[in-house]
């Protein structure tokens, strides 16, 4: 089993008579998602199709803090361009060998559908108000193909906590089998941000990167932020720094925490590879998003029977 360094605080804050927040199931089939509203208006919307958050409004609900294209499929036909997709259980192309070489880019998580398992829910007195959504997916929920081509016995759960200025995310990862196993996982988020060429990532310098712009060869990051002029995908591995910030106009938009995790990718596509994704719209649309997406990708984590991997990243947005 995995230690975690950085658990997050338990939802065990005594209960009070305030109100709690609204859960509704909206939509149908493929469009089908978990709609969750604090009290206060913060909300965030998951879809079942891959257990992806699609939104996420902090600051009474003012503030949109995620990136959805336009041209995103919703209906369950293909993987959610924008918001968190889950990456499992491999992360970019498939690997030449093992059981992943047989799935496509990112694994299947992102586009199987989830199950949602419940919600819970805490308020005590200080409005410190939550809800937390779990959802659900195993050897059972994935399709025909997946499980020919992954024949492994898996359990994923999957938390999505909201609180007034925060969105925790954290996947358990079980291994139901009885032979071990190996994957990658990742959170793919899109941030929503107003301007590329104001924006900066502080917390990885000094990190040792992988640039798949640059044929995939290794590099060092000297300076201690990170600016966007060009096509970016760079995956920064073993990070020491617990946190990395988004900052716009060199001020604090989104800290970043990773939660027993070490890895982390950032991406933007800038004008041409933008221009070339069917999904992506419009085509300006790379000046309003970063992904900086925390995973475990360097390497592979292995579980052993009954094993159990529990990760993600606690965001706080700044506005
Ligand atoms: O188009 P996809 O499969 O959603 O991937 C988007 C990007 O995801 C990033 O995580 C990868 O580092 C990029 O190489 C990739 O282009």
């Amino acid at each position: 089993m995995v230690e975690r360094a950085n658990r997050p605080s338990a939802l065990n804050a005594p209960q009070s008579s305030g109100p709690s927040a609204q859960v509704d199931i909206v939509g149908e089939g493929g469009s089908q998602k978990v709609v969750a509203q604090l009290p206060s208006g913060e909300s965030v919307e998951v879809y079942l199709f891959g257990a992806t958050v699609t939104s996420w409004k902090s600051n009474g609900g003012q503030t949109e803090n995620l990136w959805v294209s336009e041209a995103a499929d919703l209906t369950g036909n293909k993987p959610i361009r924008g918001g968190v997709p889950v990456v499992f259980p491999n992360f970019g192309p498939p690997p030449a060998t093992g059981p992943c070489s047989k799935l496509s880019q990112h694994g299947f998580a992102r586009n199987s559908r989830w199950e949602y398992l419940g919600k819970s829910s805490t308020e005590d007195a200080l409005d410190t108000s939550s809800v937390k959504l779990d959802f659900g997916l195993d050897r059972n929920g994935i399709s025909e193909e997946h499980r020919k081509a992954w024949p492994l016995d898996f359990g994923l759960v999957y938390s999505v906590t909201l609180s007034k200025d925060t969105l925790q995310t954290v996947i358990t990862v079980r291994n139901e089998g009885e032979e071990s196993f190996e994957f990658q996982f990742l959170l793919h988020t899109y941030f929503r941000i107003k301007d590329i060429s104001k924006v900066s990532v502080n917390g990885l310098g000094s990190v040792e990167y992988i640039d798949k712009v640059l044929d995939a060869t290794t590099h060092s990051q000297t300076d201690p932020t990170l600016k966007f002029t060009g096509e970016v995908d760079r995956v920064y591995k073993d990070i020491k720094l617990d946190t990395t910030s988004i900052l716009e106009d060199g001020k604090p938009r989104f800290d970043i925490t990773r939660d027993n995790v070490k890895d982390t990718v950032t991406w933007n596509p800038w004008i041409e590879k933008a221009k070339s994704m069917g999904d992506f719209a419009p085509n300006d649309g790379y000046k309003n998003m970063v992904c900086v997406e925390v995973g475990a990708v360097n390497g592979w984590q292995k579980l052993e029977k009954g094993e159990v991997f529990e990760g993600g990243m606690l965001v706080k947005s700044h506005l």
